[in-house]
């Protein structure tokens, strides 16, 4: 399978477009023509440029308003695309796209396109060149695939083609698998994108929305199925448009782009087993069984507040590293690693982001596989010299630079805990009942939201939920959840669009997306609150607004409200079942923690109870008559 990028997907120059495309692994670009124009190198010494990066240029595109015009408007369309063969030659590329015609003039008529078509053909193979068709969605005359399949078909040149275009034809929802009737030989080229789903006019979706495969709500999966049983087996190329990409960095764009099509085309290949795709064997997304460990990097006066404050919780110091200077805290099946290393990756982390998670450790149903599949994913092995005693524990650098190892019950690495480590006589203060972590949230930046959830969702048996708006007093959040099809693990990815919220406080503190608060399950959350107000634990206190509110929008009792009240629980519920959850008060950096039941089959986060736990957040960070930031 050769895979293919488009230079408009990705932000840059020129030059720097194709040192990301060729360094994440891509086999060949689109060169879109406003890129090569803005670049100072003759169309030759580009061409040798692309080629020296081990790229080929697998399209030459846009040409435009072509098809359908007459006299001479129609001689001098012929004119320019003559001109633009002799670019071609010269960039050394035989393929050029030419898009369905949004021209005023155009007058429509399958047969007048096929005619200028087939003639155009028999300009191009004097050259040696292809020429192939494609359907915009909002061409005027010819805006739909099987449209453009039958002037191609009536053009009848073998130099003229039809171009796929995943967003064309499911942004107007024409059934995939009316591709499959193409003959594979007379499809040139396929151009690979996602969107979300919103309803707006199709230009502008097409041109500001795109995404990439698996990062937005189309079937792309479906088309590709329909595409590869045509038997086509040229270039798979993504061209995106997207506003926010243009602003991205471009070897993430680029290795957000090379992971998106190798998982779509795994997912491909696994839906339709009797067809051969030539693509490197990789273990299927692997199921996740249930967060491990969170470690904490922390050193000092910070490591002992966090201790006291996992004492507070009715964690317990359960063991020390048999070498290092990592200590397990435990409760339930909850373990939290506090490492103050002043060597090796937990050091730098430190240095870097000071007290903050830089590590977590997944359960999951094979460990190897799972990093075997990162890795063909575009994913960065993660290696640290290990220890005497120490297991060797598969881990891949994470999305923000922190770091994720992958645990199984098959392969004895769960043993870590015993090999590792070494109990402590430290008395336990008492179990607050907590069982296991509910959730990591994670904070970034808006525009990394789509990064972090590819790299999940690709990876593991993880799909995402929704997005869901979080109202901070000084800016929106977007939250999406990401969780195991069992609900074993869940991660909230938290976007933040300005540094005034309180996610966005965070993110510019700790430099970079990190996880911003855990959240712990308890089966009795009246019951857990209040063993940890006798451990000393102080809740985030919340408003008497806010239980009078409850009482307006959900039926519960008197004593029930005095109770969430006394102990500053705040409460939700959805058809499903209800929620309950309560906070910490924000820690060192702006971290926290959560304590949260669900009851029933609640899937949620307790979304509507978001602003008000975060500006009781910010009042507790800003003392009282400071100005804001
Ligand atoms: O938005 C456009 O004009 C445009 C141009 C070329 C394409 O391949 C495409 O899909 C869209
Ligand atoms: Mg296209």
């Amino acid at each position: 399978m050769k895979t293919s990028i488009a230079t408009v997907s990705i932000s840059g120059n020129l030059r720097e477009k194709l040192e990301a495309i060729a360094k994440v692994g891509f086999d060949g670009i689109e060169i879109f023509e406003q890129d090569f124009i803005a670049d100072e190198g003759t169309p030759k010494d580009i061409g040798q440029i692309v080629r020296d990066h081990g790229l080929e240029i697998t399209l030459f595109q846009p040409f435009r308003d072509f098809e359908g015009l007459t006299g001479e408007a129609r001689d001098r369309a012929f004119d320019r695309a003559k001109y633009k063969f002799d670019t071609m030659s010269e960039l050394g590329t035989d393929l050029m796209l030419v898009c369905s015609s949004v021209h005023p003039s155009a007058l429509g008529g399958i047969d007048r396109a096929a005619d200028d078509l087939a003639e155009l053909g028999a300009i191009a193979a004097d050259r040696g060149l292809r020429v192939g068709y494609e359907a915009l969605a909002w061409g005027r005359h010819v805006n739909d695939h099987r449209d453009a399949w039958e002037i191609v078909r009536r053009a009848d040149h073998p130099n003229i083609g039809l171009i796929l275009d995943s967003f064309h034809t499911l942004a107007r929802k024409i059934d995939p698998n009316t591709i499959r009737r193409i003959p594979g030989d007379k499809i040139f080229f396929v151009q690979l994108a996602d969107a979300p789903l919103i309803d707006m006019d199709l230009l502008y979706w097409s041109r500001h929305f795109r995404n990439m495969p698996g990062e937005g709500d189309l079937p792309v999966q479906d088309f590709m199925q329909a595409v590869v049983a045509t038997g086509y087996d040229g270039p798979i190329s993504l061209e995106i448009f997207n506003d926010q990409f243009r602003g991205g960095r471009p070897e993430s764009l680029a290795r957000d782009g090379y992971r998106s099509l190798i998982s779509v085309m795994d997912d491909v290949r696994r839906a339709e087993p009797d067809i051969s795709i030539d693509l490197p064997q990789m273990p299927e997304r692997v199921r996740v069984d249930g967060i491990e460990f969170i470690e904490f990097t922390t050193r000092g006066d910070d490591a002992k507040a966090l201790a006291a404050m996992l004492s507070s919780m009715g964690f317990t110091h359960a063991g020390d590293h048999v070498s290092k200077k990592v200590a397990l805290w435990q409760q339930g099946d909850i373990r939290i690693i506090l490492n103050q290393e002043t060597t090796g990756f937990a050091s730098s982390a430190y240095t870097m982001h000071g007290t903050s998670v830089c590590d977590i450790g997944l359960m999951v149903e094979d460990a190897t596989a799972t990093s075997e599949r990162a890795i063909a994913l575009g994913a960065s092995p993660f290696n640290q010299s290990v220890g005497p005693g120490e297991l060797e524990i598969p881990a891949i650098r994470s999305v923000g630079g922190s770091v994720l190892h992958f645990i199984d019950e098959a392969s004895g690495l769960v043993d870590v805990w015993s090999v590792e480590f070494r109990g402590t006589s430290a008395q336990s203060h008492g179990d607050a009942g907590l069982s296991r972590v509910d959730h990591v949230a994670e904070t970034m930046n808006y525009d990394e939201m789509l990064s972090w959830s590819l790299f999940y969702t690709s990876i593991f048996d993880m799909h995402r939920t929704p997005m869901v708006d979080v109202i901070d007093p000084d800016g929106l959040v977007r939250s999406q959840a990401i969780k195991a099809r069992n609900g074993a693990a869940r991660i909230t990815l938290n976007g933040a669009e300005t540094h005034r919220t309180l996610a966005g406080s965070f993110l510019a503190d700790s430099f970079g997306g990190a996880v911003q608060h855990v959240a712990f399950s308890t089966d009795d959350i009246f019951s857990t609150a209040r063993q940890m107000a006798v451990l000393g634990f102080r809740p985030l206190p919340m408003t008497e607004n806010y239980y009078h509110d409850l009482r307006a929008r959900f039926a519960l009792d008197t004593p029930q409200l005095d109770e969430l009240k006394a102990l500053n629980i705040l409460y939700d519920e959805d058809e499903r079942g209800s929620f309950y959850q309560f906070y910490s008060k924000p820690f060192q950096g702006g971290l926290f923690f959560e304590i949260v039941q669900r009851v029933d089959d609640y899937d949620g986060y307790g979304a509507p109870n978001a602003p008000f736990r975060i500006a009781a957040q910010k009042r507790h960070m800003r003392p009282k008559g400071m100005p804001r930031r």
